[in-house]
């Protein structure tokens, strides 16, 4: 594979990130993909109050891998100001200068000075972390998991590790690395996409930190929150006993669930039962990430930071669609990201746009008695039947597609308003109780045709209220989908919908050549959108995102959020043609990795693939322990 040979920023170097000024203080280390450097910037960044960020470089190829990454931000922007996720400052695209097609993408971040929790960890060899230790780490990262559960429809991060957890400056655990986050997956309705779902795991999850049911696709188990969770519980355990729980036995062993605890360090029976109620085969049986941290907080002896979504979520009778969402929303955002700081440029999510929410609803609903604090397994719909469907798809011919959905023949026959909206109210419904949509499979993977939605003719003049029951109705109607269209092109014809970029003229120093720091801006916003190159004074286009009016950033966020929702299709689309990482140096002027197109899997076997041995990661100065190490599984290997 062709590697860019682009040396690393010196220090000094001056370049424009989006609508920030950015200098160079150090160049830190180097991921998978990326460049990382400490900056100063200019202005400073509101939320952590400090000048100092970092900068993430990476090379991305070719325009579907750049989507990619903008799914990245999309989903950084999304948690933007989560106390316990790396909080995103800006952005900016540019064509690299390699001339070979490929681009340069900054993205600015929170520094998180203290490292990563991998190097915490590693200092404490000899003296183990302390169980109150391990509660306080393991709560904070459930809280940034938890504000990616929240958000309508959840964000699933497929990547929860050790090594993806960094230390702010105020000793803060924050999550960190959305290059593998994605939406629910549906099960794979023939082999092919039986074959792009495998391949997309493979790509984007770690071996030991798999759970079962993206090993085995054959339970008919969902991929969604709960595969989060179990990489939540692997966690758990690394934090304790320094190695994961399946470490030798590979995925045979996470298929039989059978695991044991060391005897040192010991730890208390409640924290040892925590593990193994989260570590259960059936993703049904383990509990949503609000049980969790209701649990991780009733051991720490404190308050449960957040609210169940599950309680709030529950629509009474009287609850109107847009009632439905706003007390979800506002409690979600409220109580998650409560340490927001409002009136930042760019707010977090689509819902702060909401019209202000009816609080006194939100709070007196009635709350659900929770005696039981794990899930109830016999609300787990999604695996019914899905095992034969899931045979039944595979026998068929590849490009055959399944029979129109439930919800689709309601909306083909309801020609009312009414109708579609009690339906897609009680979609919500089903979909909060029971975890999954109870619709028959074409409708879990959500289309990326915007234009598409039955609701537009439901909900007339109320803008807000229609992009928000797309966001519903967008899982569940699939009228315009070309039934006769292949598969293959169905599953591969369109890149991430909308643009988070607008092309701007800004000005990048890539000469490298040390200079002062003058913040004095040199962007100009030329006006051209979606996606259009355009071409800068100094012959470079570039890409930003461009902060409009109030009112162009509330659509812009609203179409963000539609892209969300279409963000398993997203996956399969995005994923497919990019992002096979291979490991890179470390050292000054050592060439960035590119981010690649992935071989095409051929293989469509459906057994597990054998165990892989287990790979250690980043041997960064200081020298780490190899069993603290791990590594998401290259394709190409
Ligand atoms: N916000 C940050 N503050 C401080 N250090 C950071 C920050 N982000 C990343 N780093 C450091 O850079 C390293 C690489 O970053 P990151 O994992 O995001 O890159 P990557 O190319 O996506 O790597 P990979 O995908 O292989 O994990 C991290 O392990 C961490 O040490």
């Amino acid at each position: 594979m062709n590697q860019p040979q682009i040396g690393t920023y010196n220090v000094g170097t001056r370049l424009t990130v989006g609508s920030h000024q950015v200098e160079i203080i150090k160049y830190l280390t180097s991921g998978g993909f990326a460049q990382v450097y400490s900056v100063l910037i200019s202005p400073p960044d509101p939320h952590t109050n400090t000048n100092v960020a970092c900068l993430k470089r990476v090379i991305v190829p070719d325009k579907p891998s750049l989507n990619t990454l903008r799914a990245e931000v999309d989903a950084m922007r999304l948690l933007k100001n989560n106390r316990y996720v790396v909080s995103y400052i800006d952005s900016h695209a540019a064509k690299a200068i390699l001339q070979n097609g490929s681009y340069e993408v900054f993205v600015l971040m929170e520094y998180c000075e203290r490292g990563g929790l991998i190097d915490f960890m590693n200092t404490r060899l000899q003296n183990r972390l302390h169980e109150f230790e391990i509660l306080q780490i393991i709560s904070q990262v459930t809280q940034g998991v938890a504000a990616m559960h929240a958000l309508q429809p959840p964000l699933i991060h497929r990547d929860i590790k050790i090594e993806n957890v960094l230390i702010s400056t105020n000793n803060e655990y924050k999550l960190c690395d959305f290059g593998s986050v994605c939406g629910i997956i549906r099960l794979p309705r023939n082999s092919q996409e039986l074959s792009y779902v495998q391949q997309d795991i493979l790509k984007n999850t770690t071996a030991q930190y798999r759970s079962p049911e993206m090993i085995d696709i054959f339970r008919g188990l969902p991929i969604d929150e709960k595969s989060d969770i179990w990489a939540l519980g692997i966690f758990l355990y690394k934090l304790c006993y320094y190695t994961t729980p399946f470490e030798k036995g590979g995925e045979p062993a996470i298929l039989s669930g059978k695991f044991e605890f060391p005897l040192y360090p010991n730890y208390s029976e409640q924290l040892k039962s925590l593990i193994r109620d989260i570590l259960v085969q059936n993703p049904c049986h383990r509990p949503s990430v609000f049980q969790l941290l209701k649990r991780i907080s009733i051991m720490q002896n404190v308050p449960c930071p957040i609210n169940d979504i599950q309680t709030v979520q529950a629509p009474s009778s009287h609850l109107n669609l847009t009632e439905l969402h706003q007390l979800s929303a506002t409690q979600n955002i409220q109580s998650l990201n409560s340490h927001l700081v409002m009136g930042n440029s760019i707010p977090t999510t689509a819902f702060q746009f909401s019209t202000p929410v009816n609080m006194a609803t939100a709070q007196t609903l009635p709350i659900k008695e929770e005696s039981n604090i794990f899930y109830d397994p016999t609300s787990c719909n999604f695996a019914k039947d899905s095992q034969s469907r899931l045979n039944n798809a595979l026998s068929r011919s590849p490009f055959e597609l399944e029979a129109v959905s439930d919800l689709n023949n309601v909306k083909d026959e309801a020609n009312s308003t009414t109708r579609l909206k009690q339906t897609i109210v009680s979609e919500a419904h089903n979909f909060r109780q029971n975890n999954s949509l109870n619709l028959s499979l074409p409708n879990m993977i959500p289309h990326n045709d915007d234009s598409s939605s039955s609701s537009d003719e439901s909900y007339p003049g109320d803008t807000d209220e229609l992009k928000k029951t797309q966001s519903l109705s967008s899982y569940s109607t699939r009228s315009n989908t070309k039934r006769d269209q292949p598969v293959e092109e169905y599953l591969t014809s369109s890149s991430l919908p909308g643009s988070s970029f607008t092309a701007v003229h800004t000005k990048v120093n890539l000469d490298h050549k040390s200079s002062s720091f003058k913040p004095t801006s040199t962007n100009t916003v030329d006006g051209l959108k979606n996606n259009t190159l355009s071409l800068s004074k100094n012959n470079l286009p570039a890409y930003d995102y461009v902060g409009g009016s109030k009112q162009d950033l509330k659509n812009s966020i609203q179409q963000r959020m539609l892209e969300k929702l279409n963000s398993s299709e997203e996956s399969f689309n995005a994923r497919k043609i990019s992002n096979v990482k291979e490991g890179g140096q470390e050292g000054t002027n050592i060439p960035i990795i590119l981010k690649s197109k992935a071989s095409t899997l051929k293989d469509k076997k459906i057994k597990p693939t054998p165990p892989p041995k287990p790979l250690h990661l980043k041997p960064k100065p200081p020298p780490k322990p190899l069993f603290l190490a791990g590594q998401k599984l290259s394709l190409e290997k």
